[in-house]
Protein backbone atom coordinates (compact mmCIF):
# COMPACT_ATOMS: atom_id res chain seq x y z
CA UNK A 1 0.00 0.00 0.00
CA UNK A 2 1.19 3.84 -1.01
CA UNK A 3 0.18 6.78 0.85
CA UNK A 4 0.23 9.93 -0.59
CA UNK A 5 -0.53 13.48 0.70
CA UNK A 6 -0.70 17.38 0.01
CA UNK A 7 0.79 19.60 1.84
CA UNK A 8 -0.98 22.96 0.35
CA UNK A 9 0.66 26.49 0.98
CA UNK A 10 -0.51 28.05 3.99
CA UNK A 11 -1.26 31.80 3.80
CA UNK A 12 -1.79 34.36 7.32
CA UNK A 13 -4.50 36.27 5.63
CA UNK A 14 -4.28 38.25 9.10
CA UNK A 15 -1.30 38.04 11.55
CA UNK A 16 -1.62 40.01 14.58
CA UNK A 17 0.99 39.88 17.16
CA UNK A 18 -0.34 40.71 20.50
CA UNK A 19 2.33 39.72 22.68
CA UNK A 20 5.45 37.76 23.76
CA UNK A 21 6.05 35.16 26.57
CA UNK A 22 9.30 34.87 28.61
CA UNK A 23 10.91 32.45 26.16
CA UNK A 24 10.82 34.70 23.49
CA UNK A 25 7.56 33.14 21.51
CA UNK A 26 5.22 35.38 20.61
CA UNK A 27 1.65 35.52 20.78
CA UNK A 28 -0.13 35.69 17.68
CA UNK A 29 -3.96 35.90 15.90
CA UNK A 30 -4.08 35.04 12.60
CA UNK A 31 -6.54 34.02 10.37
CA UNK A 32 -5.06 31.25 8.23
CA UNK A 33 -6.26 29.46 5.11
CA UNK A 34 -4.22 27.41 2.20
CA UNK A 35 -4.14 27.37 -1.14
CA UNK A 36 -4.45 24.10 -3.52
CA UNK A 37 -0.56 25.14 -4.63
CA UNK A 38 1.91 22.88 -2.45
CA UNK A 39 4.07 20.16 -1.74
CA UNK A 40 3.27 16.32 -2.91
CA UNK A 41 4.36 13.56 -0.22
CA UNK A 42 4.26 9.69 -1.10
CA UNK A 43 5.11 6.85 1.64
CA UNK A 44 5.68 3.62 0.45
CA UNK A 45 6.18 0.35 3.00
CA UNK A 46 10.21 -0.06 3.18
CA UNK A 47 12.50 -1.57 6.03
CA UNK A 48 14.44 1.74 6.72
CA UNK A 49 13.32 5.73 6.55
CA UNK A 50 14.71 7.04 3.84
CA UNK A 51 13.43 10.32 2.53
CA UNK A 52 14.04 11.32 -1.18
CA UNK A 53 13.41 15.33 -2.38
CA UNK A 54 12.81 16.10 -5.54
CA UNK A 55 10.60 18.58 -7.70
CA UNK A 56 11.35 22.20 -8.98
CA UNK A 57 11.84 23.64 -5.60
CA UNK A 58 14.31 21.03 -3.82
CA UNK A 59 17.70 22.39 -4.04
CA UNK A 60 18.62 23.82 -0.93
CA UNK A 61 16.00 21.76 1.13
CA UNK A 62 17.51 18.98 3.41
CA UNK A 63 17.03 15.56 2.60
CA UNK A 64 18.65 14.32 6.14
CA UNK A 65 17.53 14.31 9.68
CA UNK A 66 16.86 18.28 9.25
CA UNK A 67 13.82 17.69 7.37
CA UNK A 68 10.66 18.32 9.25
CA UNK A 69 9.87 15.03 7.45
CA UNK A 70 11.65 13.54 9.28
CA UNK A 71 11.66 15.04 12.06
CA UNK A 72 7.39 14.39 12.08
CA UNK A 73 8.54 10.19 11.50
CA UNK A 74 10.47 10.26 14.51
CA UNK A 75 7.80 11.35 16.83
CA UNK A 76 5.80 8.22 15.79
CA UNK A 77 9.33 6.58 17.87
CA UNK A 78 12.15 5.02 15.77
CA UNK A 79 12.73 1.81 14.14
CA UNK A 80 9.74 2.02 11.35
CA UNK A 81 10.81 1.92 8.22
CA UNK A 82 8.89 3.98 5.28
CA UNK A 83 10.23 4.90 1.63
CA UNK A 84 9.25 8.58 1.84
CA UNK A 85 9.26 10.99 -1.39
CA UNK A 86 8.30 14.86 -1.01
CA UNK A 87 7.95 16.39 -4.55
CA UNK A 88 8.89 20.40 -3.85
CA UNK A 89 6.63 22.54 -5.37
CA UNK A 90 6.79 25.79 -2.59
CA UNK A 91 9.87 28.13 -1.95
CA UNK A 92 10.83 27.36 1.49
CA UNK A 93 11.73 29.49 4.08
CA UNK A 94 9.63 31.74 2.37
CA UNK A 95 6.19 32.87 5.14
CA UNK A 96 4.18 30.02 3.38
CA UNK A 97 4.78 27.11 5.63
CA UNK A 98 6.39 24.83 3.16
CA UNK A 99 8.19 22.97 6.03
CA UNK A 100 5.32 22.89 8.68
CA UNK A 101 2.91 21.82 6.07
CA UNK A 102 5.11 18.94 4.89
CA UNK A 103 5.96 17.88 8.23
CA UNK A 104 1.79 17.92 9.19
CA UNK A 105 1.18 15.86 5.80
CA UNK A 106 3.96 13.44 6.75
CA UNK A 107 2.11 12.75 10.32
CA UNK A 108 -1.16 12.35 8.26
CA UNK A 109 0.56 9.85 5.90
CA UNK A 110 2.61 8.03 8.09
CA UNK A 111 -0.26 7.45 10.79
CA UNK A 112 -2.07 5.90 7.62
CA UNK A 113 0.95 3.71 6.77
CA UNK A 114 1.52 2.64 9.77
CA UNK A 115 -1.47 2.50 11.12
CA UNK A 116 -0.83 4.45 14.12
CA UNK A 117 -2.61 7.66 15.89
CA UNK A 118 -1.33 10.79 15.75
CA UNK A 119 1.31 12.13 18.22
CA UNK A 120 -0.06 13.91 20.91
CA UNK A 121 -0.83 17.78 20.48
CA UNK A 122 2.33 18.78 22.27
CA UNK A 123 4.75 16.47 20.33
CA UNK A 124 3.01 18.27 16.85
CA UNK A 125 3.71 21.39 18.22
CA UNK A 126 7.83 20.83 18.70
CA UNK A 127 7.98 20.29 15.07
CA UNK A 128 7.53 23.92 14.95
CA UNK A 129 4.47 26.55 16.13
CA UNK A 130 3.15 26.31 12.23
CA UNK A 131 2.34 22.76 12.45
CA UNK A 132 -0.79 22.81 14.60
CA UNK A 133 -2.70 24.69 12.40
CA UNK A 134 -1.27 22.56 8.95
CA UNK A 135 -2.76 19.46 10.08
CA UNK A 136 -6.34 19.60 9.04
CA UNK A 137 -6.30 22.35 6.17
CA UNK A 138 -9.08 24.15 6.23
CA UNK A 139 -9.87 27.99 7.02
CA UNK A 140 -8.45 28.30 10.54
CA UNK A 141 -8.05 30.78 13.60
CA UNK A 142 -4.94 30.39 15.47
CA UNK A 143 -4.00 31.92 18.54
CA UNK A 144 -1.39 31.12 21.20
CA UNK A 145 2.06 30.49 19.61
CA UNK A 146 0.26 28.71 17.31
CA UNK A 147 -1.09 25.53 19.61
CA UNK A 148 -4.76 27.36 20.07
CA UNK A 149 -6.48 26.47 16.63
CA UNK A 150 -10.20 27.50 16.13
CA UNK A 151 -12.58 26.99 13.32
CA UNK A 152 -12.15 29.44 11.11
CA UNK A 153 -15.50 31.15 9.07
CA UNK A 154 -16.91 30.17 6.12
CA UNK A 155 -14.74 31.30 3.09
CA UNK A 156 -16.36 32.68 -0.10
CA UNK A 157 -15.19 31.56 -3.54
CA UNK A 158 -11.98 33.47 -4.21
CA UNK A 159 -8.70 33.26 -6.81
CA UNK A 160 -5.24 33.45 -5.08
CA UNK A 161 -2.36 34.79 -6.23
CA UNK A 162 1.27 33.65 -4.69
CA UNK A 163 4.67 35.60 -5.25
CA UNK A 164 7.62 35.23 -3.82
CA UNK A 165 10.68 37.22 -4.81
CA UNK A 166 13.47 34.89 -4.30
CA UNK A 167 14.93 36.32 -1.00
CA UNK A 168 14.65 33.95 2.07
CA UNK A 169 13.54 36.35 5.37
CA UNK A 170 14.73 33.99 8.62
CA UNK A 171 11.35 34.02 11.08
CA UNK A 172 13.32 34.99 13.80
CA UNK A 173 14.77 37.91 12.23
CA UNK A 174 11.40 39.76 11.45
CA UNK A 175 10.34 39.15 14.70
CA UNK A 176 13.34 40.63 16.06
CA UNK A 177 13.44 43.18 13.82
CA UNK A 178 9.30 43.91 14.91
CA UNK A 179 9.01 47.31 17.04
CA UNK A 180 5.56 46.87 18.94
CA UNK A 181 5.04 43.17 20.53
CA UNK A 182 1.81 43.95 22.07
CA UNK A 183 -0.87 44.92 19.10
CA UNK A 184 -4.51 45.03 19.57
CA UNK A 185 -6.04 41.66 18.74
CA UNK A 186 -8.18 39.91 15.72
CA UNK A 187 -12.15 40.86 15.89
CA UNK A 188 -14.28 37.71 15.46
CA UNK A 189 -13.97 36.93 11.71
CA UNK A 190 -17.59 36.93 10.70
CA UNK A 191 -17.60 35.05 7.30
CA UNK A 192 -18.28 36.55 4.07
CA UNK A 193 -20.87 36.49 0.58
CA UNK A 194 -17.90 37.28 -1.60
CA UNK A 195 -14.29 37.85 -1.92
CA UNK A 196 -15.15 41.82 -2.46
CA UNK A 197 -16.89 41.90 0.78
CA UNK A 198 -14.00 39.69 2.68
CA UNK A 199 -11.18 41.81 1.20
CA UNK A 200 -12.70 44.98 2.50
CA UNK A 201 -13.38 43.89 5.90
CA UNK A 202 -9.48 42.11 5.53
CA UNK A 203 -8.23 45.87 4.98
CA UNK A 204 -8.89 46.80 8.36
CA UNK A 205 -6.53 43.62 9.52
CA UNK A 206 -2.95 43.45 9.28
CA UNK A 207 0.16 41.57 9.01
CA UNK A 208 2.06 43.28 11.87
CA UNK A 209 5.29 41.18 10.47
CA UNK A 210 4.80 43.24 7.33
CA UNK A 211 7.05 46.21 8.20
CA UNK A 212 9.92 44.34 9.87
CA UNK A 213 10.01 42.51 7.16
CA UNK A 214 10.37 45.03 4.71
CA UNK A 215 12.86 46.65 6.34
CA UNK A 216 14.83 43.36 6.25
CA UNK A 217 13.81 42.94 2.43
CA UNK A 218 12.71 46.05 0.55
CA UNK A 219 11.89 43.45 -2.37
CA UNK A 220 8.67 42.84 -0.68
CA UNK A 221 7.23 46.56 -1.13
CA UNK A 222 8.17 45.93 -5.38
CA UNK A 223 6.16 42.59 -4.44
CA UNK A 224 3.25 43.93 -2.89
CA UNK A 225 3.21 46.87 -5.45
CA UNK A 226 3.20 44.63 -8.42
CA UNK A 227 0.40 42.64 -6.98
CA UNK A 228 -1.57 45.22 -6.33
CA UNK A 229 -1.55 46.68 -9.51
CA UNK A 230 -3.04 43.81 -11.42
CA UNK A 231 -6.40 44.13 -12.30
CA UNK A 232 -9.40 42.73 -10.28
CA UNK A 233 -7.21 42.70 -7.52
CA UNK A 234 -8.80 43.19 -4.42
CA UNK A 235 -6.41 43.07 -1.48
CA UNK A 236 -2.36 42.43 -1.30
CA UNK A 237 -0.12 41.15 1.35
CA UNK A 238 2.67 39.24 2.75
CA UNK A 239 2.23 36.17 4.49
CA UNK A 240 3.57 34.70 7.61
CA UNK A 241 7.07 36.41 8.23
CA UNK A 242 7.67 36.68 4.24
CA UNK A 243 8.42 37.07 2.33
CA UNK A 244 5.67 35.80 -0.03
CA UNK A 245 3.18 38.34 -0.68
CA UNK A 246 -0.65 37.20 -1.68
CA UNK A 247 -3.15 38.80 -3.83
CA UNK A 248 -6.92 37.58 -3.67
CA UNK A 249 -9.04 37.94 -6.36
CA UNK A 250 -13.13 37.26 -7.29
CA UNK A 251 -12.45 34.27 -8.67
CA UNK A 252 -9.62 31.94 -10.05
CA UNK A 253 -10.14 33.12 -13.99
CA UNK A 254 -8.51 36.67 -13.03
CA UNK A 255 -6.36 35.05 -10.58
CA UNK A 256 -4.66 33.09 -13.85
CA UNK A 257 -4.36 36.15 -15.76
CA UNK A 258 -2.84 38.10 -12.86
CA UNK A 259 -0.18 35.35 -12.28
CA UNK A 260 0.71 35.27 -15.92
CA UNK A 261 1.06 39.28 -15.85
CA UNK A 262 3.23 39.26 -13.00
CA UNK A 263 5.49 36.15 -14.35
CA UNK A 264 5.87 38.22 -17.71
CA UNK A 265 7.27 41.61 -15.58
CA UNK A 266 9.68 39.59 -13.14
CA UNK A 267 11.82 36.92 -14.46
CA UNK A 268 12.99 34.70 -11.26
CA UNK A 269 10.16 35.65 -9.05
CA UNK A 270 7.98 32.55 -8.20
CA UNK A 271 4.03 33.14 -9.18
CA UNK A 272 1.28 30.70 -8.37
CA UNK A 273 -2.61 30.90 -8.93
CA UNK A 274 -4.54 28.89 -6.46
CA UNK A 275 -8.13 28.74 -5.04
CA UNK A 276 -8.77 27.93 -1.14
CA UNK A 277 -7.86 24.23 -0.15
CA UNK A 278 -9.72 22.36 2.67
CA UNK A 279 -8.48 18.73 3.30
C1 LIG B 1 5.41 33.44 11.50
C2 LIG B 1 4.56 32.24 11.16
C3 LIG B 1 3.07 32.65 11.19
O1 LIG B 1 2.22 31.61 10.75
O2 LIG B 1 4.75 31.72 9.86
P1 LIG B 1 6.04 31.54 8.85
O3 LIG B 1 6.60 32.86 8.51
O4 LIG B 1 7.03 30.64 9.52
O5 LIG B 1 5.45 30.84 7.64
C4 LIG B 1 4.74 31.12 12.21
O6 LIG B 1 4.29 31.51 13.48
C5 LIG B 1 6.14 30.57 12.39
O7 LIG B 1 6.02 29.20 12.59
P2 LIG B 1 7.31 28.22 12.45
O8 LIG B 1 8.11 28.60 11.25
O9 LIG B 1 6.79 26.81 12.53
O10 LIG B 1 8.08 28.63 13.73
P3 LIG B 1 9.14 27.85 14.64
O11 LIG B 1 10.00 26.98 13.78
O12 LIG B 1 8.44 27.23 15.80
O13 LIG B 1 9.99 29.09 15.18
C6 LIG B 1 10.92 29.79 14.41
C7 LIG B 1 11.28 31.06 15.15
O14 LIG B 1 10.22 32.02 14.95
C8 LIG B 1 9.99 32.78 16.13
N1 LIG B 1 8.60 32.59 16.56
C9 LIG B 1 7.81 31.65 15.95
C10 LIG B 1 6.50 31.51 16.32
C11 LIG B 1 5.98 32.36 17.34
N2 LIG B 1 4.71 32.27 17.74
N3 LIG B 1 6.78 33.27 17.92
C12 LIG B 1 8.07 33.41 17.54
O15 LIG B 1 8.78 34.26 18.08
C13 LIG B 1 11.01 32.31 17.14
O16 LIG B 1 12.13 33.18 17.02
C14 LIG B 1 11.41 30.93 16.65
O17 LIG B 1 12.70 30.60 17.01
N1 LIG C 1 10.41 19.84 4.16
C1 LIG C 1 11.01 21.04 4.18
N2 LIG C 1 10.74 21.96 3.21
C2 LIG C 1 11.33 23.17 3.24
N3 LIG C 1 12.22 23.55 4.16
C3 LIG C 1 12.52 22.69 5.15
C4 LIG C 1 11.93 21.40 5.19
N4 LIG C 1 12.39 20.78 6.29
C5 LIG C 1 13.23 21.63 6.90
N5 LIG C 1 13.34 22.78 6.22
C6 LIG C 1 14.12 23.94 6.65
O1 LIG C 1 13.18 24.82 7.29
C7 LIG C 1 13.45 26.18 6.99
C8 LIG C 1 12.10 26.96 6.96
O2 LIG C 1 11.32 26.50 5.92
P1 LIG C 1 9.74 26.75 5.75
O3 LIG C 1 8.97 25.97 6.75
O4 LIG C 1 9.43 26.48 4.31
O5 LIG C 1 9.63 28.30 6.01
P2 LIG C 1 8.66 29.27 6.80
O6 LIG C 1 8.78 28.89 8.25
O7 LIG C 1 9.13 30.66 6.50
O8 LIG C 1 7.28 29.07 6.28
C9 LIG C 1 14.19 26.16 5.65
O9 LIG C 1 15.21 27.08 5.68
C10 LIG C 1 14.73 24.72 5.50
O10 LIG C 1 16.12 24.64 5.60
Amino acid sequence: MTVEAFAPAKINLTLHVTGQREDGYHLLDSLVVFADAGDRLGFAPAGNLTLTVTGPRAAGVPSDGRNLVLKAAALFGAGRGAAITLDKHLPAAAGIGGGSSDAAAALRGLSQLWGLPLPDAAAVLSLGADVPVCLAPRALRMRGVGEEIAEGPRLPSMGLVLVNPGVEVPTPAVFKALARKDNPPMPHPPGWATAAVMAHWLRDQRNDLEAPARALAPVIGEVLAAIAATPGCLLARMSGSGATCFGIYDNRTEAEAAAAALRAQAQGWWVAAAEPFTL
